[in-house]
């Protein structure tokens, strides 16, 4: 007791010293990495206690979404108990890709459980591509839809880019209209990809400081690693929630003990590739956060069974980390919740018809 008193007393006088600014614009408490150097130095010199062994604090995705889900529900509520009409979106899904049908009714689901109503558009992947456009220009011209997004991947016939510019930028809630990410890239307002929008609230809900750190990128996608790089980098006193991290994005052509050097010197990396096993315990320092996109599914060698894993050795890192996110059940839920904030903006910003007709 006198001792942990005695610790207390000192750290919060530490605490009283350093201002917000000093330590990274973060309020520093007994049990923060910055006070950890001084507590090891008090219990190795002072009471010959040996440290407990770190396990990281899992980033519990399911938890945070719900949250988020909850936040747009009551807003939903709101609308609902005005007498309008609640936002819609529609999802234009091309053919019969195993994931995307798994990832567009999980968005379904999210849309009813917070009163956003959907529709999904299902379409044969033999549609030609002035097909599916004027499909997306009638969805444009519908005032009963708010968000409107194409599933990802569309078949190889179809240009990606042509089809993500054409959906109207005021109802581009996954932010892939090039206007959108122009405007994004210079911070200006816009509509933010739902899976970095998801990591950066993350990690501000589960309080892991992104201003002055080191954040290494792994996976430079236009769609998923650019964005987040994107995002972690950007000034926060734009107006954005950006994070005001120092970013060093890696890539295929980054040798791979390149990448472990970058890695070792990151307080937060945030893994996008789908390569299984890519992020390993020996590659990152004590203390990192680790955010891993990465989606696989596998044939599990001891089980046989078909499961899903990201790009990080989970068991191994996890005893370094610490925060890191499980797969499934971190980034995933957040992009979908994400949305659903980002279709409620759509509807608030943009809809001029809220009478129920
Ligand atoms: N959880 C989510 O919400 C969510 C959202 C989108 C994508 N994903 C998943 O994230 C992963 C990445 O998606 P994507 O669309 O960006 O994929 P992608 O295939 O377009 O990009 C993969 C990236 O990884 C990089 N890369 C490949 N091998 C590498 C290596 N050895 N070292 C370093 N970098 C390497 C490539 O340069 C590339 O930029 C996939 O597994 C995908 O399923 C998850
Ligand atoms: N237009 C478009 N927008 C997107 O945001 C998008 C695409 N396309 N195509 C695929 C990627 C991958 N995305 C997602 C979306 C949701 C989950 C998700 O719900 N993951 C859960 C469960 C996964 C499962 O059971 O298979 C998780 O816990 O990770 C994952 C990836 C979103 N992405
Ligand atoms: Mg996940």
């Amino acid at each position: 007791m006198l001792i942990k008193r005695s610790i207390f007393i000192f750290t919060t006088q530490f605490n009283r010293k350093f201002p917000r600014k000093l330590l990274g614009n973060e309020k520093v408490q007994f049990g923060d990495d910055a006070t950890a150097g001084l507590r090891l130095l008090l219990c190795h010199r002072c009471f010959h206690s040996t440290p407990r062994r770190k396990v990281a604090k899992l980033i519990d995705g399911k938890a945070i979404a719900k949250q988020i889900k909850d936040e747009v529900k009551t807003e939903v509520d709101k609308i609902i108990s005005l007498g309008q009409r609640p936002p819609q979106l529609t999802v234009l899904l091309v053919g019969n890709n195993d994931a995307s049908v798994v990832y567009v009714r999980n968005k379904i689901k999210a849309a009813q459980y917070t009163g956003i109503i959907s529709d999904t558009i299902r379409l044969p992947d033999t549609v030609k591509e002035h097909e599916l456009i004027e499909e997306i220009n009638s969805l444009n011209n519908d005032p009963s839809c708010d968000g409107l997004l194409v599933q990802l991947p569309v078949p190889p016939h179809i240009t990606e880019r042509r089809i993500c510019d054409a959906v109207a930028p005021e109802k581009d809630v996954d932010g892939f209209n090039i206007l959108n990410i122009g405007r994004f890239c210079v911070d200006e307002e816009s509509f933010v990809p739902a899976t970095p929008a998801g990591i950066m609230e993350m990690l501000r809900r589960q309080g892991v400081e992104t201003f002055g750190k080191n954040a290494v990128v792994i996976g430079r996608s236009k769609n998923v690693g650019m964005p987040i790089a994107m995002y972690l980098h950007a000034d926060g006193e734009h107006g954005n929630n950006a994070g005001d991290a120092t970013v060093t994005i890696c890539h295929r052509y980054t040798p791979p003990e390149q990448l472990k050097v970058f890695t070792k010197t990151a307080d937060i990396i945030v893994s996008a590739t789908g390569i299984p096993n890519l992020v390993t315990a020996d590659m990152v320092k004590e203390g990192v956060t680790i955010i891993d996109v990465g989606i696989t599914r596998i044939t599990d060698p001891q089980t046989g069974k078909s499961r899903l894993v990201g790009d990080v050795d989970f068991e191994g890192v996890r005893e370094k980390a610490a925060h890191i996110t499980p797969v499934p059940g971190g980034v995933g839920p957040l992009t979908v919740a994400m949305l659903m904030k980002n279709t409620l903006t759509a509807y608030q910003k943009y809809n001029k018809y809220t009478k129920n007709t």
